[in-house]
């Protein structure tokens, strides 16, 4: 007999009326029309939105779940990979869900990584001026941050994230056995965003970490520890307007001007955010009280995760800085940087010029 599957406790994520619960678990999917059902029991028609790769392994799963529960799901693809976060993929998919006749009682299920969960939430976000959806995040970087916190949009060529909206879900389904398909390079990347959050609020999970990449340790609980940090920044700051969520934005600013000038897809997103990460922890030591031994720590553990921590050659400093004056985190031409103290106390700097940029962008060379 197989050991049988404990039940994990959901986090919470408090938003006062839009709050909503992840939950966590293994063999989700199959009784997601159940919990859909809870939380939307009078909307029926909905559209499933997924990618080329997830939708041949789990659509038909949640499909069936969905129909059991009296719900009437189409089903939407799109191309796998970051090229389809985009403007005209949203159009495709909105007038997928206008010519499946979803109506302002429908609701989006958002089936697949980061990518589908951001484009899905956003194209639910304006689709009549908003429906819900329900994020069921099939890729360790979604089930860990993109999937909470209700950030919704699609790029621009050159610029990440530059259209969208803050939409929370109304549930989120972290389903572990989806991870099982998950090829290597994916798996690895989703500890960018772990190692993060280790980084601006948890150093003791740095050895959660350590022992994860070592073969031992529990993903379940590592996972389910990252959407707690997670939920708690987002309830502390949920529209990003009083700094606290700007935290979780710690190697962005360089990473998503990595990402974007690399051509969406030639990086996946938590390889640039590793990227970004050595290049803030660097910055951290020199403009900041990180000690050098810390920054060694945090690239070693990038190291171990099979993370990269070298820029690509061909991507040129001038053309980095003039994607990241783009960034979101450039106001009135100040860039608020976001520093670490030490491991796990993070916070936000006005003290960061662009020369300090291109230093960084050197030490990633070398
Ligand atoms: N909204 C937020 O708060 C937030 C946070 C972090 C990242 N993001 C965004 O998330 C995106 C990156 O997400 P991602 O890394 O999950 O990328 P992704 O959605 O492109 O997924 C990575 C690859 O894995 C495949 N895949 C997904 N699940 C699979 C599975 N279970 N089995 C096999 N293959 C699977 C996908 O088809 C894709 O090819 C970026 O666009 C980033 O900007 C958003
Ligand atoms: O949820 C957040 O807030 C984050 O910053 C999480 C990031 O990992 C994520 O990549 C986010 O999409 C970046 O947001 P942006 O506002 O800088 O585009
Ligand atoms: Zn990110």
């Amino acid at each position: 007999m197989p050991p049988p599957v404990q039940p994990v406790r959901p986090v919470f994520v408090n938003l006062g009326p839009r709050s909503y619960l992840v939950q966590v678990g293994r063999d989700l999917l199959k009784t997601l029309g159940e919990e859909v059902n809870k939380k939307l029991p009078d909307r029926t028609s909905c559209a499933v939105v997924t990618d080329s790769n997830v939708g041949p392994l789990y659509a038909e799963t949640v499909l069936a779940s969905l129909r059991a529960a009296g719900k009437k799901p189409c089903l939407i693809t799109v191309p796998a990979g970051e090229s389809s976060k985009s403007l005209s993929w949203s159009q495709s998919v909105l007038g997928e869900m206008v010519r499946a006749g979803l109506d302002r009682k429908s609701f989006v299920v958002a089936l697949g990584g980061g990518v589908i969960g951001d484009l899905a939430g956003f194209c639910a976000s304006v689709y009549q001026r908003g429906i819900p959806y329900v994020q069921v995040p099939t890729t360790v970087l979604s089930q860990v941050d993109s999937s909470v916190g209700g950030k919704t949009g699609v790029n621009l060529p050159d610029a990440k994230n530059m259209v969208g909206c803050f939409h929370q879900p109304v549930h989120v389904i972290a389903d572990l056995d989806t991870l099982n398909s998950l090829p290597t390079r994916e798996w690895n990347e989703g500890f960018a965003e772990i190692i993060k959050h280790a980084c601006i609020r948890d150093a003791s999970m740095f050895k959660a970490i350590e022992d994860i990449a070592a073969g031992k340790g529990d993903i379940v609980s590592l996972i389910r520890r990252n959407i707690a940090i997670k939920a708690v920044i987002v309830e502390a700051d949920e529209h990003e307007t009083i700094g606290t969520r700007a935290l979780l934005n710690f190697g962005h600013t360089l990473g998503h001007a990595i990402e974007a000038a690399a051509g969406y897809g030639r990086l996946l997103h938590g390889e640039a955010i590793s990227l970004g990460l050595r290049a803030a922890a660097w910055l951290s030591a020199q403009v900041s009280d990180l000690t050098s031994d810390d920054y060694e720590r945090i690239v070693a553990l990038l190291k171990l995760c099979d993370l990269p921590t070298r820029l690509p050659d061909d991507l040129d400093t001038e053309e980095l800085m003039r994607i990241a004056r783009t960034d979101k985190k450039f106001e009135n031409g100040k860039i608020r940087f976001v520093l670490l103290r030490k491991i796990g106390d993070a916070y936000v700097s006005k003290d960061v010029m662009e020369g300090h940029l291109k230093q960084a962008l050197d030490e990633l060379r070398k």
